[in-house]
């Protein structure tokens, strides 16, 4: 149990043996499975905010594959100094607080309310921040947590025109959420969706937005099944043109729309980056407005930016010796057992990066799914460690999946999905019924490597079974995607 000691200048330190910092995905995660395999020992939760996230109403979608709901819920005594202890297991002690520096050779850290804590065992679960295109600026905002989205809520209340900038995961919700008011959504890329989706699939999804009712269930188009090998594709695109992260769903809980009714699509600027802005005060209006040039010379003027750019790892503690980093973004290097430079701290979720030699299925990508899978590894790691055990990295490791929803329909992504780290030797087979479902296999030497299903996804344990025992598919040609032919049974 966890005991006040001396923590020398006549200061009461408190000692834990395990000590979980950040109260999303992650964090809370790690801090469950800790409570779990060592339910004697003392876990302290410190989290910055009273809300914390918790997985919920977990459903299997494939043998490996898992959806889930994310919960807000709020620490019961948020009265800043005392503990609290009701909502996660009862082992588990939560505090509000926020780290501010760690000590990691004599193994405690210090909190903005200046606690000395020791611990045997420390797992950051920090997570992540916007990397927006301008810091500072209030025109230019990023979508994270609660309080950004009431600030997003805000701001659209008053305006009439929004400059979108991004492609990835947020860029394609707010596309597709925000309505009421003029949407330019500026991409780098020639399709939306791209961190996700090819521009095949882009195609399928900008069909089911142009349609006025969206995908419609009496729709009696044909399936179309093609192969095609990576040359063929790149020819065909050349030629045509505070606070924990939020949760599934978010933006059914806010209210996304601007005053005027009759607009609900957006204005989509393809290959465009933003050159620069400027505010300026518009007397008419009374209000200051934003003014965002492109590269390709356009410029529009628009009330607010919302800048969908990705996420960078948050860490604004300091720490002796300092962590390990990863050159390229910048997470706290892990290894295979989630274990940082440093053999008791342990790190999870978004501000961790993955530097252990990766199976060939998987990939980091900065998801909830992955924060649960790195939270829980991490509390297993340290527990074995604390208890001298060995274990092993979990199999969730060997394959990466993702189950979402884009544009309103659900999507399943396996493997490596869009082709990753597979060079130009690969093909793509694909079945596609215009409104209903998109569904493409990357193959690689008749070998199934990745898989995008959207709209069916009924494929998704077949393709999981592929994917990992590798058998040759090439005897069974196309039919592997024939909608006449159950070839989902035959793998079963
Ligand atoms: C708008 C939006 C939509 C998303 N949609 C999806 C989706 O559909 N599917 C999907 O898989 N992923 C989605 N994601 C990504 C997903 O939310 C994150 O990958 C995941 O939540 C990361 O979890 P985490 O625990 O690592 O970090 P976070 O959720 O960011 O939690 C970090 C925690 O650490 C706390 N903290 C930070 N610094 C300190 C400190 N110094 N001291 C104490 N506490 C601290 C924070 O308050 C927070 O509680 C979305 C993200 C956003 C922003
Ligand atoms: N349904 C889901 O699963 C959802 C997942 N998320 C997750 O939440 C996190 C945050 O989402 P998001 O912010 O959308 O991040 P993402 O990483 O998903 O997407 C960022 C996008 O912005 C582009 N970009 C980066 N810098 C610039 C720039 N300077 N100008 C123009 N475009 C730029 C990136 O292009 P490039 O990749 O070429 O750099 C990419 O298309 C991500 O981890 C995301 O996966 C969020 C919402 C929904």
């Amino acid at each position: 149990m966890e005991k006040s000691i001396e923590g020398g200048g006549g200061v009461a330190a408190e000692q834990y043996t395990f000590v979980i910092v950040g109260g999303g995905i992650a964090g809370v995660t790690c801090a469950e499975t800790t409570a779990i395999c060592c339910p004697k020992e003392s876990i302290l939760l410190l989290t910055e905010s009273n809300i914390i996230k918790t997985v919920a109403n977990l459903e299997p979608v494939a043998r490996y594959l898992y959806k889930f709901d994310v919960l807000e819920r709020e620490l019961a005594n948020t009265t800043g100094n005392s503990e609290s202890r009701n909502v996660l297991a009862p082992a588990i002690v939560t505090q509000v607080d926020s780290l501010q520096h760690v000590d990691a050779k004599e193994k405690f850290i210090i909190t903005t309310k200046k606690k000395k804590i020791y611990y045997k065992y420390l797992c950051i679960c920090t997570g992540g921040r916007p990397r927006l295109i301008e810091k500072d600026n209030p025109l230019i905002i990023g979508i994270r947590d609660t309080d950004s989205v009431l600030v997003l809520q805000n701001k659209l209340a008053n305006s009439k025109t929004v400059v979108l900038v991004g492609n990835g995961g947020i860029a394609s919700e707010l596309a597709y959420e925000l309505k009421g008011l003029k949407v330019h959504w500026v991409v780098k890329d020639n399709h939306i969706a791209s961190t996700f989706i090819d521009p095949g699939a882009a195609y399928f999804f900008q069909q089911v937005m142009d349609s006025k009712d969206g995908v419609t269930s009496n729709d009696t188009s044909e399936s179309i099944v093609k192969r095609l090998r990576y040359d063929e594709i790149v020819a065909s695109e050349n030629s045509s043109k505070k606070g924990a992260a939020l949760g599934p769903d978010w933006h059914r809980h806010f209210d996304l729309k601007g005053s005027n009714s009759s607009i609900d699509k957006p204005i989509i600027h393809f290959k465009s980056l933003v050159k620069s802005t400027e505010e300026y005060f518009d007397a008419e209006q009374n209000k200051t407005l934003l003014k965002v040039e492109l590269n390709t010379g356009e410029i529009i003027v628009c009330d607010f930016l919302v800048s969908a750019t990705g996420v960078d790892p948050r860490y604004d503690y300091s720490s002796e010796p300092k962590f390990e980093l990863d050159i390229e973004d910048h997470g706290i290097k892990v290894n295979e057992m989630m274990q940082t430079s440093n053999e008791y701290i342990y790190a999870a979720g978004d501000v961790c990066t993955a530097a252990w030699d990766k199976a060939e299925h998987w990939f980091q990508m900065r998801l909830w799914t992955q924060a649960r899978q790195m939270g829980s590894m991490a509390g297993r790691s340290m527990t074995a460690h604390h208890l001298g055990e060995t274990i092993y990295q979990d199999f969730c490791f060997e394959l990466f999946g993702h189950v979402t929803q884009l544009f309103g329909l659900p999507v399943i992504l396996l493997g490596r999905y869009n082709g990753q780290c597979l060079g130009t030797n690969y093909e793509i087979l694909l079945r596609t019924t215009p409104g209903h479902e998109y569904i493409k296999f990357i193959l690689q030497d008749g070998k199934l490597r990745g898989a995008i299903l959207i709209g069916n996804t009924e494929l998704a344990e077949m393709c999981e079974n592929l994917i990992l025992n590798g058998i040759d598919l090439t005897p069974f040609g196309d039919d592997i995607l024939n909608p006449d032919i159950d070839i989902d049974d035959y793998f079963d």
